[in-house]
């Protein structure tokens, strides 16, 4: 199977005059092409962080990172500017929450898909970019006539699917949605769930979904990284995980979700908070609000059961001693 993506040890620290925060810690992933990945954990985990700094989009000054994150053979903590920029958008796209907001409000968006579509192709022709651009708006299930409308001409769903469209401009080989169909309602953000179940069958997809949602993940990843506190807790295939969840946390994280399909609820099933990200703890971050939790869990690190197709357990219950 062909690696897309492979972090090893990879660290994300927030430094500042007064403290640093652990964001990131310790973080081994691996992608492979086709894959389906999706990165769940309450609010606070460091899915974002992760995903900003696998596109480097951190501030230099004021995160460390540290680790490994071979990109389709390239190191990406290592690039120059150059060699990011040539990157981003042709071969690593994201799309955020608020990626919609970035369209500007006084240009029509064929505009500016033609705009983005330049940096990579300065010579592209505006019959050949409408082409390209008329087969994705279609993917995501709309019609052409949007390339000559305003951004405020369009709802919330609309512009969320223009901006897909637009990642998907140069067919890269990752994906990474972070939150993207969370601000939609539940029906659109079905429908688009659906639209990118069924792209990524045309086109040759490989993709990490970053959400808090179980039901995202289980309606649309085939693997699944559980995150907590700055660390994978769980990594494995969402048929396995979902009905046999082996962690703690992710035990109930599940319990949260009482039917996949249903309402919604918070974290009620684990007491307790998130802990203090800018301390280091001697044992299992997640220890303090473990049902399970024994001696050792509070003295020392669990050991990491890690496979060769980078599934993972770090739990005392599993991993043994260190
Ligand atoms: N610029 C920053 N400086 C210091 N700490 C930060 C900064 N940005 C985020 N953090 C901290 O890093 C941790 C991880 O935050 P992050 O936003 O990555 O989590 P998340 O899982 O994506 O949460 P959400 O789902 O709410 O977006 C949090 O404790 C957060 O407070």
């Amino acid at each position: 199977m062909e690696r897309v993506l492979e972090l090893k040890d990879f660290n994300v620290t927030y430094v500042n005059k007064y403290k640093k925060v652990y964001a990131v810690k310790n973080a081994n992933l691996q992608i492979q092409k086709g894959d389906s990945l999706g990165i769940v954990g309450e609010s606070g985990s460091g899915k974002s962080t992760l995903a900003m700094a696998l596109l480097r989009l951190l501030p230099e000054k004021s995160t460390e990172i540290s680790g490994t994150a071979n990109f389709i053979g390239k190191d990406i903590t290592k690039l120059s500017k150059t060699e990011l920029q040539k990157m981003r958008w042709k071969e690593l796209a994201v799309v955020f929450q608020k990626s919609m907001n970035s369209l500007s409000p006084v240009h029509r968006i064929g505009t500016q898909i033609e705009d983005i579509y330049r940096v990579h192709h300065p010579d592209a022709s505006r019959e050949e970019i409408f082409k390209r651009i008329e087969y994705l708006l279609q993917l995501v299930n709309l019609s052409g006539r949007v390339y000559n409308l305003y951004p405020h001409e369009l709802s919330g769903g609309m512009l969320q699917r223009v901006s897909i469209a637009i990642s998907l401009m140069h067919n890269p080989k990752l994906l990474i949605l972070d939150e993207a169909t969370t601000a939609l309602d539940v029906v659109t953000q079905g429908q688009i769930l659906d639209e990118i179940l069924k792209m990524e069958k045309e086109l040759d997809m490989t993709r990490i979904m970053i959400t808090h949602d179980m039901s995202v993940v289980s309606t649309s990843c085939n693997k699944v990284a559980i995150m907590y506190a700055g660390e994978f807790m769980e990594i494995g295939y969402v048929k396995d995980v979902l009905k046999n969840p082996k962690h703690p946390y992710t035990k109930g994280l599940l319990s949260s979700f009482p039917s996949l399909k249903g309402e919604k609820s918070k974290l009620e099933a684990i007491d307790g908070f998130l802990p203090d990200l800018s301390k280091l703890y001697d044992g299992c971050i997640f220890a303090p609000r473990c049902q399970s939790a024994m001696d050792k869990c509070f003295k020392a690190k669990p050991r990491k059961l890690e496979t060769d197709e980078g599934f993972l357990l770090n739990c005392h219950l599993y991993g043994g001693e260190n």
